[in-house]
């Protein structure tokens, strides 16, 4: 919590009943309504500090208040369900301790209770004592735990009725209810012991499949954009703090010449760079949801047959019928680290057969939006002469310097030199690089992967390796309405300055919406269910 501008802002401190609370508010914005509590967010029961964020007016509030509300306890089996070598429980809120006092038998004097170490003991019904299981004790007093409150890990045996008669124990203590989905990460990102970015890291290092998609999202679960977006949107208001200044005390001696001037060249500044991490080709948003790679070409290439190979099972259905595959059959791999959709398509021809249509025109946009386009075409289609290679024209069109070729079939052109062959493409078509390949034997097929993935390694690991990497729309569309902010505000004539500060508020908020900082309610329902029971 920042009292960033107190000394500008008086604040106000109103007391009154609400649901038997007694609150004393201090609102840090100058115009102050008494509107509905938009949310109410539980600091901790540590200093039984109450805090709520709205806006109104177009107003960002910040409310402190105090009470005695207490929340419940919760608890949740943090391991997958079903039956494993050890399962693991967590507990959280201010009761925690209850459950190892009551069902462990330790933690009545604080003495015998050491934080974060483990303790082996018998874990008891704490209504009939009868003995449930043997377990590992772990107790993390707030706020330093994942939660910030008072928080306890049960390392118990993995079964289910084991883990069943526990949680049925746990529920049984007063004031302790299940945890709902995303709760604990819930009550974390409430006691700022994560901001939004960290939390979508966090669910991002949940979900990842791949080596890649892991580190990205560990750098962003440890602040990777916290940090310069704190630091960024800190800048921004103190450089609206010093216009405040102006705006209520311009005329006043204290106030040094030329503030304004060194104003418009910070902001200068922060705005390219914060347009320059936004010029990043989307790497972090690719990497983050998988890298698309399009196969096309013409009918019978062995587009599927390619498809079904880099799966490794039949995803595909492939015959020797031209125009086989219709709709888009799409494939998720992990290659050399990098997380990858496989698209396989329709064959490319003229056609006028309605579906085979509409196939094809899938097939185009596809190839079109794919990051990596692969065009697949089989020796027995390029007609040749002695020096020509002729290839359709409806081929043509998909292939530009961005394309790679494959050549397939290698194994039925025995007396083709495949070399001379994937040169002659090359040159013909103006393809970024060409293959030569049998999609039957596997023939060439690792030479290509290979080479396809020091491709995505030269593409994309000098963006990955950056610590700040935009990894969801949501960052970038926050960050062009701060840009746009700050733009607004340099383009705003000096008289306007009263203006040029909303501007400057406006810029902080959107920076501040993504972190967390303010106006977050949506995108929080949005991530917190993504997020499993116990997480
Ligand atoms: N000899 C040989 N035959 C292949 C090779 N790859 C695919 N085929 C055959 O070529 C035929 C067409 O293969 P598909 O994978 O269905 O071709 P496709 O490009 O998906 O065809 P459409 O879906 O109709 O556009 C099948 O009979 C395959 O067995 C190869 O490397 N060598
Ligand atoms: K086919
Ligand atoms: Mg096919």
């Amino acid at each position: 919590m920042s009292f960033f501008l107190m000394s500008f802002w008086k604040p106000v401190t109103i007391a009154f009943a609400r649901q038997g609370v007694k609150r004393s508010w201090h609102c840090m914005t100058r115009s102050y309504h008494l509107s509905p509590v938009p949310n109410l967010r539980v600091l901790g029961d540590h200093h039984k500090l109450f805090r709520t964020r709205g806006t109104h007016n177009n107003q960002i509030y910040y409310r402190l208040f105090s009470g005695n509300v207490t929340e419940s306890t919760i608890y949740a089996l943090s391991t997958s369900p079903g039956k494993a070598g050890v399962a693991v429980l967590r507990i959280s809120g201010s009761r925690a301790k209850d459950a190892i006092r009551k069902m462990a038998s330790i933690g009545e004097k604080q003495s015998d209770l050491k934080p974060r170490q483990a303790y082996f003991r018998r874990i008891r019904d704490p209504r009939t004592g009868e003995v449930l299981d043997r377990a590992l004790v772990l107790w993390f007093p707030g706020p330093r735990s994942f939660t910030g409150e008072d928080t306890v890990e049960l390392q118990i045996h993995g079964g289910n009725a084991v883990v069943k008669s526990v949680l049925d124990a746990l529920g049984s203590l007063d004031g302790f209810r299940m945890a709902e989905q995303g709760e604990f990460a819930r009550r974390a990102f409430d006691n700022d012991k994560l901001d939004l970015t960290e939390l979508e890291g966090l669910a991002d290092l949940l979900n990842a499949e791949t080596e890649i998609q892991r580190k990205v999202a560990l750098r962003q679960a440890e602040g990777g954009l916290r940090i310069p977006y704190d630091s960024w949107r800190e800048d921004i208001i103190r450089c609206m703090a010093t216009t405040e200044a102006v705006i209520d005390f311009g005329e006043d001696e204290q106030i040094e010449e030329g503030v304004l001037d060194q104003v418009i060249q910070d902001i200068k500044k922060l705005r390219n760079s914060i347009s320059r991490h936004l010029d990043d080709s989307r790497v972090g948003e690719i990497v983050r949801s998988g890298i698309n790679v399009a196969i096309v070409g013409p009918p019978n290439a062995g587009k599927s047959t390619l498809l079904n190979r880099l799966a490794k099972r039949e995803a595909a259905i492939v015959s020797d019928i031209p125009g086989t595959t219709r709709d888009i059959v799409e494939v998720t791999l992990n290659l050399g680290g990098y997380p990858v959709i496989v698209s396989d398509t329709a064959g490319l021809r003229e056609s006028e057969d309605l579906v085979e249509i509409e196939g094809i025109k899938r097939a185009k946009a596809r190839a079109l939006s794919s990051d990596v386009k692969i065009c697949l075409l089989s020796f027995a289609h390029l007609k040749t002469d002695k020096k020509d290679i002729h290839i359709d024209d409806v081929i043509r069109d998909v292939i530009d310097s961005t394309t790679y070729v494959l050549l397939n079939k290698q194994d039925a052109a025995p007396h083709l030199n495949p070399f001379d062959f994937a040169k002659k493409v090359q040159h013909e078509t103006g393809a970024c690089k060409v293959w030569s390949v049998s999609c039957k034997t596997g023939e060439g097929v690792d030479v290509f992967l290979n080479d396809i993935v020091s491709i995505l390694k030269m593409r994309y690991d000098d963006s990955i390796a950056s610590p700040a990497l935009i990894t969801q729309a949501r960052h970038r569309h926050h960050l062009e309405e701060c840009v746009q902010g700050l733009d607004a505000y340099l383009a705003m004539p000096a008289q306007d300055i009263v203006l040029s500060a909303e501007e400057l508020r406006q810029a902080a908020n959107a920076l501040g919406r993504i972190t967390g900082r303010v106006d977050v309610e949506d995108v929080l329902d949005v991530l917190f269910g993504q997020f499993c029971i116990g997480k």
